[in-house]
């Protein structure tokens, strides 16, 4: 289980992540939806113990990132799908956190399985396609086995086939009992992803909820979403 308390973050004195509290319970998929810029990628790095928070905390599980022992075995991340040593084999790559975090090779083969690179993992990380770079990102959260997972809009670059693969290797692992909070700026895919949605806008909670809920007004999904956000993005668009 995730837990928010107040969580707060300020850049430059102007509030990016703003008194945020919610749950990501265990068991479910929950989506964390909200505009370009709203703090999404801001709040899943203070739960990572990445960014410091302002005011507030946030705890995994009760306890904050930083007492985890073993984190990898604990929380499984992607945030950033590039940050690879490019002339590094993926699973030379995999190895090395292995190794550093008391986990046998032989789950390295596994995950590499599991995100289905067995076999180019023997290729430079460096040659692979955007698409390769954010499996290989799922094999380095999988590694660990870890109950609780955060994934940072893990749909970026991938095709329709690997949009699919991710929306069921999510839906299994929380279909297993563990925490899976996954981040998009889209609504649609999360509607056919996530359980439970957490919207926020501005740094702000605009809305906990659930996909059959926000659907309920009447509304299309995208309509119900507009609606919740509208007045919560730092820039507007018009329609010529
Ligand atoms: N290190 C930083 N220094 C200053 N401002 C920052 C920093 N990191 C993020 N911000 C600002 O904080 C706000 C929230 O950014 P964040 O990346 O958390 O949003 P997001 O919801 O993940 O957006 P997107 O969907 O576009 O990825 C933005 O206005 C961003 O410019």
């Amino acid at each position: 289980m995730i837990e928010l308390r107040e969580l707060t973050k300020r850049y430059g004195g102007r509030p990016v992540v703003d008194r945020l509290s919610f749950r990501v319970e265990a068991g479910v998929v929950t989506g964390f939806l909200g505009p370009n810029g709203s703090g999404k990628s801001t709040t899943m790095r203070m739960i990572l113990g990445l960014d410091a928070p302002d005011h507030g905390r946030a705890l995994i599980d009760g306890v904050p990132y930083s007492a985890i022992d073993r984190p990898l075995r604990t929380v499984g991340a992607l945030l950033d799908a590039g940050a690879f040593h490019p002339g590094r084999s993926a699973r030379a790559h995999l190895l090395a956190l292995a190794a550093g975090n008391d986990i046998t090779p032989s789950r390295v083969d596994q995950v590499l399985a599991t995100v289905g690179l067995s076999d180019v993992a023997a290729r430079r990380a460096g040659t692979y396609s955007l698409g390769m770079r954010q499996r290989l990102g799922v094999a380095v959260a999988l590694l660990g086995d870890p109950g609780v997972l955060l994934l940072d809009e893990p749909v970026n670059g991938l095709d329709p086939e690997g949009i699919r693969w991710i929306r069921d290797l999510l839906r299994g692992l929380a279909a297993e009992g563990r925490t899976v909070f996954v981040s998009s700026h889209l609504i649609a895919e999360m509607a056919l992803t996530a359980d439970r949605l957490v919207v926020i806008g501005q740094g702000r909670l605009l809305a906990e909820t659930t996909v059959t809920d926000l659907a309920a007004g009447g509304d299309t999904l995208e309509d119900a979403f507009f609606r919740l956000t509208s007045q919560a993005t730092d820039y507007r668009g018009s329609v010529a």
